[in-house]
């Protein structure tokens, strides 16, 4: 059996009187492909902060490859092999392409530096489908090239655990197409991802497991098919759908 890449205990966070996330647990396996889903509000983005650290749990435990990262500061975690995308993407607009995923390599878990990380730049800029767009600025960029560019960023630090939020979102059919192939792609080179998505037929197609989050709570565990035709998951779904 794998290595645990990914322990979350008992994780919570509270807004105020809103709990986010609640008393939410799951792992997630070396070289697994895993989905956190659920309708709009459930707290899978707040859980992603948990994970890389941009917000401490008020209760739980986070471990990766069995050390506790909870309570660290994001660039610790970043270091040790979190990085992540964001709903709405982040990048340096005034910089290129390239420069941007240096960034990453800079700062994260794998640090390289002058020739070698220009070279890796250009490399994972060619994998996410941007070769000789490498000095191109980001700000003169279509957003799903954007997206391109924050993927190699985080890619870039070589993470132990990649998490993905919605980062097919926005795409148009065959940018999706091309979007859940990149993404089996990274998966069968090893690598261990972590995506909050919308979209369920890429959810079916990529994913092996999943966790349902409802109302900051964990509704449902396991293989992507047996989940989704669940009655709870299901009423889930429906209930957010009445309430849009
Ligand atoms: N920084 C914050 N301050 C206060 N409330 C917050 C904050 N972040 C999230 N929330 C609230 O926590 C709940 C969970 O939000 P979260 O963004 O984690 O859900 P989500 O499942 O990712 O939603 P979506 O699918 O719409 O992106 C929501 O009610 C949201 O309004």
């Amino acid at each position: 059996m794998t290595a645990l890449a990914l322990r979350v205990s008992g994780a919570r966070k509270a807004f105020g009187g809103l709990v986010a996330v609640n008393d939410v647990s799951f792992d997630v396996r070396d070289g697994e492909l895993f989905a956190l889903i659920g309708p709009n509000g459930s707290g899978k983005t707040t859980m992603l902060n948990l994970i890389s650290g941009a917000l401490k749990p008020d209760a739980g435990d986070i471990d990766l490859g069995g050390a506790k990262i909870s309570g660290l500061a994001a660039h610790e975690i970043a270091r040790l092999g979190v990085a992540r995308t964001f709903q709405l993407v982040r990048v340096l607009p005034s910089m290129d392409a390239e420069h941007n995923v240096i960034a990453g390599a800079v700062f994260g878990r794998r640090r390289v530096w002058g020739a070698e990380a220009h070279a890796l730049a250009r490399e994972l800029l060619a994998l996410v489908g941007l070769r000789g767009r490498e000095h191109v600025p980001v700000a003169a960029m279509t957003y799903i090239d954007q997206k391109r560019v924050e993927l190699a960023r985080a890619l870039a630090s070589d993470p132990r655990v990649l998490l993905l939020d919605e980062w097919l979102a926005g795409l148009n059919p065959s940018e999706l197409n091309i979007g859940i192939s990149l993404i089996e792609t990274l998966n069968r080179q090893g690598r261990t991802i972590i995506m909050v998505e919308h979209v369920m037929d890429a959810i079916r197609s990529l994913c092996g497991r999943c966790v349902v989050m409802s109302s900051g709570r964990k509704i449902k565990e396991g293989g992507v098919s047996d989940v989704l035709s669940d009655p709870e998951v299901v009423q889930a779904y429906l209930g957010d759908d009445e309430d849009a």
